[in-house]
């Protein structure tokens, strides 16, 4: 299974610790495209632009984007690149599951929580969780997830 997980960059990067947390989940159950995006020495400048350019990010990413069977997108950290990206996988029908933390005080934008179609079988869904859950959440996500989706 391809996963894009999806977490904020240039929207800031206080949540990379739980980013790590859930790429190494998501490794258990395929390979995570998107792995740098959990990696502690990206910092809110982003890739290093003068060694790929945005261009060059934003294609690959598309390319990963078009070739993944399911995104997951941690969502609390507000990102314009994160919303591009939901945006863009709905529009190709992805399974998109995304995950919000409400201890953040924050309330998620009703752009991504009005998309999910509050159905199990929603292409979209949005769930909210603590950090000691975060395993837990990801765990009943993926068994839940239909057989014809690839699976390794
Ligand atoms: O350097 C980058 N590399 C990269 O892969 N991205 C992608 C992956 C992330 O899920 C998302 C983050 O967007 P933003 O930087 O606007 O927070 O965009 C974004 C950047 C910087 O915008």
């Amino acid at each position: 299974m391809r996963i894009y997980f999806c977490g904020s960059i240039r929207g800031g990067r206080q949540d990379v610790n739980i980013y790590q947390r859930i790429v190494k989940k998501l490794q258990t159950y395929g390979k995570v495209l998107t792995e740098h995006v959990s990696h502690g020495d990206i910092s809110e400048k982003g890739e290093d632009s003068a060694l790929k350019g945005d261009r060059a990010i934003h294609d690959r990413d598309m390319e990963w984007l078009v070739a993944a069977d399911v995104i997951v997108a941690e969502v609390t950290q507000p990102s314009l690149g994160v919303g591009y990206e939901l945006g863009r996988a709905v529009a190709m029908h992805k399974k998109i599951l995304c995950l919000f933390r409400p201890s953040s005080g924050r309330v998620l934008s009703a752009m991504i929580r009005g998309a999910d179609g509050d159905s199990a079988s929603s292409a979209l869904q949005v769930r909210d969780y603590s950090e000691d859950e975060v395993e837990t959440v990801l765990q009943e996500y993926f068994s839940s997830l239909t057989p014809n989706v690839e699976t390794r």
